[in-house]
C-alpha cells in the first residue's frame, strides 16, 4: 500500500485506533473504508459484531490481523481503559440513538449518551489520548424560524435556519417532551468534552452527524430485529415498502431533513482522522445541504426508487399519516428543519458531500431489496392449519 499523505503533504503515520460502537452502522463502514484504504489498526469494541463479521472472519483477506474485535459493553467493563492507552486515537459511536427509544426509554437514552461516554472523556484525558467523539445534529433541536409566525417572510432567511456550529443556538422543547432526552444528553457530553479541553488539553474532535443513511443502518422489524422495534425513518420505510404496505408518515410527514450517503460521510471522517493538525478542538457539521426534503417527499422518492429497483408496481395508496403518539408514544417532539451549514469542515477538511438523494437511495434500496426481500416474503407466509 502506498503512503498516505495528509493534506498538508506530510506522510500519514500508521495508527492504533481504538472504535467504541465499531459494530453499528457507521462504525460498520467506518472499519471497511480503514481495512480497505488504509494501513490503519482497530482494536473494534462493541456487544454485537454481525454487521462487522465479514471483516472478522480468518481468511487471506489483506487486513487479516489488522482488525480485532473485542465484545464488551461499556459500562462495566475493566479492559476499557487498557484499550484507550493501547490505541493512538479513540473513537466513540456507542449510544441508544434511535428516536423511538428517547421518550421511551429515556432513563436509558441519558445514561448511554451522558453517563457511558464519560469514562472514555476521562481515560482519554488522563492518558493524553486524542478523541473523536460522535455527537448529533439534533443538539441543534428545532430551529428559530420555527418559532416565527408561519406566514413570516423571515422564515425564508437561512439566518433563521441554517445550523451553524459557532452560532446556532440549541433549542429544545420542555422536560416532559422527553424526546429531548437525547439531544440533552448529547449536548452535556459535548460541554464537557470541549471544557476537558480547554482545562486539562484533551486534543479532540466533536461531529455532529446529519441524518446519514445508507446500507446496514438499524435493522427490519421481524427479521433481524424484534418485530415491535421502531428504526430510524430509513429501516422503517424499507420495511413498508418491503412488506407492499403504506409508509408511515408522522404528523403529515411535514418535518425536512438533509440526508448524506454514509460512503460520503466516512471520508469526512478519514478527513478528520488523518489530519489531527486541522480537525483537533473542532465541531464539525457532517452532512448534504443539498439533498433536503420533506419526510413525505422522502416516503415519495423511496415509492419510485423501490419500484425501480425491485420490478415491483407501487402500492395505489402509497402513504398513510399517523399521529406522532400513535406512532411514538407520549412525549415525542420533533426537529422541523436541519440544513448543515458547511463552512468550518470546509475549510479545515476541504470536504463536500457528492451524492444526490435520488442515487443513494438506488443503491440503499438495492441493498435492502436484495437483504431482505426473500426472508421477509418467506415470514410472511402463513403456516397452513393442520
Ligand atoms: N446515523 C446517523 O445519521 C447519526 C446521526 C446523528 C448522530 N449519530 C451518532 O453516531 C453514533 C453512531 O450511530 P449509528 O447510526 O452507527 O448507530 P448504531 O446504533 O448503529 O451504532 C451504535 C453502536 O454502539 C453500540 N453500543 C451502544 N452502547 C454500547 C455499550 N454500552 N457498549 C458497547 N457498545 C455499545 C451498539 O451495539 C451499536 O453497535 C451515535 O453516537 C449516534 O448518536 C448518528
Ligand atoms: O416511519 C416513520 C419514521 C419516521 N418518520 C419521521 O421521519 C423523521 C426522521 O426520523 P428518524 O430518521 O427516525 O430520526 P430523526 O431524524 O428525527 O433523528 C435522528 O437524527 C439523527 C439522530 O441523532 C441519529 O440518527 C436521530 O436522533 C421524523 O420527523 C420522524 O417523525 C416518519 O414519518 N415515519
Amino acid at each position: 500500500m502506498a503512503t498516505r499523505m495528509d493534506l498538508d503533504g506530510r506522510p500519514i503515520k500508521p495508527m492504533t485506533i481504538c472504535m467504541i460502537g465499531a459494530g453499528g452502522f457507521i462504525g460498520s463502514h467506518l472499519c471497511e473504508k480503514l481495512m480497505a484504504e488504509t494501513p490503519h489498526k482497530v482494536l473494534a469494541l462493541d456487544v454485537y459484531s454481525d454487521k462487522i463479521k465479514h471483516l472478522l472472519e480468518p481468511d487471506s483477506r489483506s487486513w487479516a490481523g489488522r482488525i480485532v474485535f473485542h465484545r464488551l459493553n461499556i459500562k462495566h467493563d475493566s479492559r476499557l481503559e487498557g484499550l484507550i492507552k493501547m490505541a493512538d486515537l479513540t473513537i466513540n459511536l456507542a449510544a441508544i440513538c434511535t428516536p423511538a427509544d428517547y421518550n421511551t426509554r429515556p432513563l436509558d437514552t441519558i445514561y448511554s449518551n451522558f453517563i457511558d461516554a464519560l469514562p472514555v472523556v476521562k481515560y482519554c484525558s488522563e492518558n493524553n489520548k486524542r478523541l473523536i467523539h460522535f455527537s448529533t445534529c439534533e443538539v441543534y433541536g428545532k430551529t428559530i424560524g420555527s418559532f416565527l409566525p408561519k406566514d413570516s417572510p423571515l422564515r425564508k432567511d437561512p439566518a433563521y435556519y441554517v445550523l451553524k456550529e459557532d452560532t446556532s443556538p440549541c433549542i429544545f422543547g420542555s422536560i416532559e417532551k422527553q424526546r429531548w432526552s437525547y439531544a440533552c444528553a448529547k449536548q452535556l457530553i459535548e460541554r464537557l468534552i470541549y471544557a476537558e479541553g480547554a482545562e486539562n488539553g484533551l486534543d479532540f474532535t466533536i461531529v455532529r452527524p446529519f441524518n446519514w443513511i445508507g446500507p446496514r443502518m438499524d435493522f427490519i422489524p421481524g427479521i433481524d430485529g424484534p418485530s415491535e422495534g421502531v428504526p430510524r425513518v430509513l429501516a422503517c420505510l424499507s420495511n413498508n415498502l418491503l412488506r407492499r404496505e403504506p409508509l408511515k408518515l408522522v404528523d403529515g410527514g411535514e418535518s425536512q431533513r438533509t440526508f448524506v450517503y454514509i460512503m460520503d460521510a466516512i471520508e469526512a471522517v478519514l478527513l478528520m482522522i488523518e489530519n489531527p493538525d486541522r480537525a483537533n478542538g473542532h465541531i464539525f457539521n457532517v452532512g448534504n445541504p443539498n439533498n433536503e426534503v420533506t419526510v413525505r417527499q422522502l416516503a415519495e422518492m423511496m415509492t419510485k426508487v423501490y419500484a425501480k429497483v425491485s420490478g415491483e408496481p407501487s402500492l395505489e395508496s402509497p402513504t398513510i399519516d399517523v399521529s406522532s403518539k400513535e406512532f411514538y408514544g407520549e412525549g415525542y417532539d420533533d426537529s422541523d428543519k436541519r440544513i448543515p451549514d458547511m463552512t468550518i469542515i470546509n475549510r479545515q477538511l476541504g470536504w463536500n458531500p457528492k451524492t444526490t438523494l435520488w442515487d443513494l437511495l438506488e443503491s440503499t434500496l438495492t441493498y435492502q431489496h436484495r437483504t431482505y426481500a426473500e426472508a421477509i416474503k418467506k415470514s410472511m407466509v402463513k403456516p397452513i392449519a393442520s
